[in-house]
């Protein structure tokens, strides 16, 4: 894993752009802000952005990069919400929300599903009473079975970002990839072929829609239009390949919870079992701690979460989530307007 620790004097700096910032804007989901979030990150650190840019341009095998040390105050970021919709008018993590956003700005463009989470483009993860047992980000007693990112989705982000909070019973965040080397030549042939699926995760599904007033108005027949491309992913998906790119070095793409099981076609189903025990060996173990900004590389490395029992008293486990792509255009014709950053 690739790690950077700020320094004090990073830090200072820091929060003297942040000062400015949330003086400036009230939600970073604002269009200025978003139009202007690649500009604003000139100013971070130079040591800082170094790190995020040989991140995006080496690739390495881990994936994963990790920067810390940002201080987060437990009591000013005030409850973990006890559903992803509770979100007070101002957002009392606005700081670090625009810290997280600056960041990611250096991997992409920020993007949100109209389909997930009311079309917000940071996304709060937290456990919520009833999804205990459910596949998804707000489940607790399950573990959530490791995957990639919207995994199912031809735009899926290129990396997601997770923003630690709170993390009182140091639950783990899983991550792997594989090395190379590690599957033989005609596994990789295999799993290069359009011979799998992936349905949509649960967190797309209708049942979790909520109608907040985050997305434009007269959206109402776009959103139609996203649920029904939603739900014919579900009912036929397309036959895809798990394995693309370079053929030593492969990203990858998968979800096996959500996979149908190849009965006519063993071959297939032979190759994704050998990838499957291959990512399992190699997953780590991170237990995000608050002020820690984790970026997956969302071609390279799968992600899980390890089961935990949730107390529901506003102190429970709490990261914010983006996804970011580093070409907006590829999903121009799923979005209503050239900067918006839903994806319908
Ligand atoms: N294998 C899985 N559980 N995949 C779904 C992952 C969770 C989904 N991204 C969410 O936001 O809730
Ligand atoms: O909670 C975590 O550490 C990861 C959550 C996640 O992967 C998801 O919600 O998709
Ligand atoms: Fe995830």
């Amino acid at each position: 894993m690739e790690k950077i620790v700020l320094s004090e004097q990073e830090v200072k700096h820091i929060k003297i752009i942040l000062e400015r910032l949330t003086s400036q804007y009230t939600s970073v989901e604002d269009v200025e802000f978003l139009n202007n979030v690649n500009t604003e990150a000139h100013e971070l650190p130079k040591r800082l952005r170094a790190f995020i840019n040989n991140f995006k341009l080496l690739e390495p095998s881990s994936g994963i990069c990790l920067i810390s040390g940002y201080p987060i105050s437990d009591s000013k970021i005030g409850k973990t919400p006890s559903h992803w919709k509770d979100r007070p008018e101002t957002s009392p993590t606005l700081e670090e929300e625009i810290l997280f956003m600056l960041l990611g700005s250096l991997l992409g463009e920020a993007i949100g599903w109209s389909t997930q989470q009311a079309g917000h483009i940071v996304h709060n993860i937290c456990p919520i009473k009833g999804h205990e047992n459910e596949q998804i980000g707000s489940s607790s007693e399950q573990p959530l079975w490791w995957h990639n990112e919207d995994a199912f989705h031809p735009y899926r982000g290129d990396y997601i970002g997770l923003m630690c909070l709170r993390n009182p019973d140091q639950v783990p965040t899983t991550v792997g990839a594989i090395e190379k080397g590690q599957l033989q030549r005609e596994l990789v042939q295999t799993l290069f072929e359009e011979r799998f699926t992936i349905h949509p995760d649960e967190s797309h599904l209708e049942k979790h829609k909520f109608s907040l007033n985050t997305l434009p108005t007269n959206c109402e027949q776009f959103l139609e239009s996203a649920y029904n491309r939603i739900n014919n992913m579900n009912i036929n998906p397309q036959k895809l390949p798990l394995l693309y790119g370079d053929f030593e070095s492969p990203y990858i793409r998968i979800d096996p919870y959500y996979m149908d099981d190849l009965e006519n076609d063993k071959e297939a189903a032979n190759a994704l079992n050998q990838l499957v025990k291959v990512i399992e060996g190699n997953l780590i173990n991170l237990v995000l701690q608050p002020g820690d900004f984790c970026f997956i590389d969302n071609y390279k490395a799968v992600h899980g979460r390890k089961s935990f029992k949730a107390n529901f008293d506003g102190k429970d486990r709490w990261l914010k989530r983006i996804n970011i792509t580093r070409d907006l255009r590829k999903s121009r014709s799923i979005r209503p307007t050239v900067t918006s950053r839903v994806l319908f």
